[in-house]
């Protein structure tokens, strides 16, 4: 199994209330709230900060560790000459993968996009270990050097059954780069070469993250209030 590259041990950020002020108002679920669906008030951060107990992983946090790993990554494959394939978990690392390829495109080498959607969690905080795909690759892999752009790895189910599925396609190269890992929450050991941050086991949403598909938007990653979930 390959080492991690880049071991980033949680570093204690936490930030109450984001929303300060405005955490009186009414979250997604307030579709009443007079702002609600208003571009402008969209302008300084999101309507779901007032859903958010604490911040645990800020938007600069996210912009330097996805430099980080893309010059990283980029140094290490700078010998391949037909370029990179990245192939993108849907939907959760989507705002990663968008951030993350325009990091190495700064810097080469050349990529291709390619996105496959599964889900393991449905609607609810916690995998059903069943892993359905819901969109498959649009191209033929044999022979490409892939690299595995997801969100997170948590109980490492989605990952350990997609890396099997890859590599039976006879990719040349099969690596991941995730961007938050749940080191105490994994049940199946999975290689992911290249790691931003290692979070608490708590659910989290934020930058692509979902509960019962909200929250992706936000710009930063947090731990939902309690009573979000009472409510849901
Ligand atoms: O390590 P695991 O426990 O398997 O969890 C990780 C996976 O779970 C999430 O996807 P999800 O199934 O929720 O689908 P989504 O990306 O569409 O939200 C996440 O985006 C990862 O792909
Ligand atoms: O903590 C999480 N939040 C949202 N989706 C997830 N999928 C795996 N873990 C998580």
């Amino acid at each position: 199994m390959a080492v991690p590259h880049l071991l980033t041990r949680f570093t204690p950020f936490v930030l109450k209330n984001p929303g300060r002020g405005r955490a009186e108002r009414g979250g997604p679920a307030d579709r009443g709230h007079p702002a609600y669906g208003r571009l402008g008030a969209m302008a300084d951060g999101s309507w779901y900060d007032a859903d958010i107990d604490h911040v645990i992983i800020s938007e600069a946090q996210i912009r330097e560790k996805t430099a980080e790993l893309a010059k990283q990554i980029s140094a290490d494959y700078a010998h391949v000459e037909d370029g990179l394939l990245l192939v993108c978990v849907l939907k959760g690392a989507v705002m990663f993968m968008a951030d993350f390829a325009r990091a190495l495109g700064r810097q080469g080498p050349p990529a291709e996009l390619e996105f496959m959607a599964v889900s393991s969690y449905g609607q609810g905080t916690t995998s059903s270990g069943v892993v359905r795909i819901l969109k498959d690759l649009d191209r033929d892999i044999a022979g490409r050097h892939v690299v595995v752009v997801e969100d997170i790895v948590d109980s490492g189910l989605t990952l350990s059954w997609l890396l099997r599925y890859l590599e039976s396609r006879s990719a040349a190269s099969v690596e991941v780069v995730a961007l938050f890992r749940k080191p105490d929450a994994v049940k199946v050991q999975v290689p992911v070469k290249y790691v931003g941050f290692d979070i608490p086991t708590e659910f989290v949403v934020g930058y692509g993250l979902d509960f019962g598909e909200r929250y992706r938007e936000l710009p930063y990653v947090g731990v939902l209030k309690p009573e979000v979930y009472a409510r849901a």
